[in-house]
């Protein structure tokens, strides 16, 4: 696993979304997977990727002609058109700046049918043979809950779970309660996610960490074992597992752990610029 520490949010950004562009770029369709599937957070961590990824767009260095998406979550029984649906969401804060095919972006829907836990559940399970049928997803790009929740796979989660119907955790609810006027009341108690698995399916994991608030589940997640009461700590076990923290939440981690990680990335930067001059010379 690789751990870039970013000295504030939008170097986390800028970092992010030159990775996910140069994937994109560098990405050759077979016939098998003629797209590339890329996954796709909500949440305000990722706004600055979002941002991001919306200037290169913007300044011809990618293009989202070729991409499939497909995203984390949504919440149950709230209607698509609500401010705060994820569907709203990713609409405002991405989809509608590059130049993505709608065909190509898929989304859980919370009012699936009569919303029926029958209905909704067969939702989850075409949600998981819709990515197999683009052949997997190539890159995740996930955020993480103050309890070390990824998607909505709160913790006691299964670490083999697919995509499924979950009660969200009482911290959660009160988290996210402040895109809903503060009023836990408001905040939908369901919704449907992704596994932890769907997610360590993907070829390539990239995790978002941001804040102080996040300092506790960064430690659990780099420096603590896999557990399921911090479904992000599985990202240990892939083979291609990326986070990207700024300063502020690695407050918890040992200084040793920061700096290990930031001389792997001096050496890895000082190797690239040999491999720059050499092209020079
Ligand atoms: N289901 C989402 C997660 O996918 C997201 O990672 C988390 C963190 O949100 P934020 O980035 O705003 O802290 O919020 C929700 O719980």
């Amino acid at each position: 696993m690789r751990l870039i520490i970013k000295e504030d949010k939008a170097q986390c950004g800028e970092w992010a979304s030159n990775y996910i562009c140069s994937r994109i770029n560098n990405f050759i369709p077979t016939k098998e997977r003629p797209s590339f599937v890329l996954g796709l957070p909500t949440g305000s961590t990722p706004l600055p990727t979002y941002a991001a990824l919306i200037s290169l767009y913007k300044s011809g260095k990618v293009s989202f002609k070729n991409v499939v998406t497909f995203n984390m979550d949504e919440y149950v029984n709230l209607p698509r058109s609500h401010p705060e649906s994820y569907y709203t969401f990713m609409h405002e804060n991405f989809f509608n700046h590059v130049d993505i095919k709608q065909e190509n972006i898929h989304m859980l829907d919370g009012n699936a049918g009569d919303r029926s836990l029958a209905a909704l559940e067969a939702e989850c399970e075409a949600y998981e043979s819709k990515i197999k049928s683009f052949g997997g997803i190539h890159l995740f790009l996930g955020g993480i809950g103050p309890d070390g929740h990824i998607a909505f796979n709160e913790p006691g989660s299964s670490l083999t779970s697919l995509t499924r119907i979950k009660t969200l955790a009482y911290d959660t609810i009160v988290a996210n309660s402040r895109f809903f006027d503060n009023d836990i009341e408001k905040v939908p108690k369901m919704a449907l996610t992704v596994g932890v698995k769907t997610v360590m399916d993907a070829d390539e994991v990239m995790i978002l960490i941001t804040g102080h608030n996040k300092a506790m589940a960064l430690h659990m997640c780099i420096e603590e074992g896999v557990n399921h009461m911090w479904t992000v700590s599985s990202i240990q076990e892939h083979r291609r597992a990326v986070v990207v923290c700024d300063r502020e939440a690695t407050s918890e981690l040992k200084v040793k752990t920061v700096k290990y990680f930031e001389g792997l990335l001096e050496t890895e930067e000082f190797m690239e610029r040999g491999k720059k001059r050499k092209v020079e010379e």
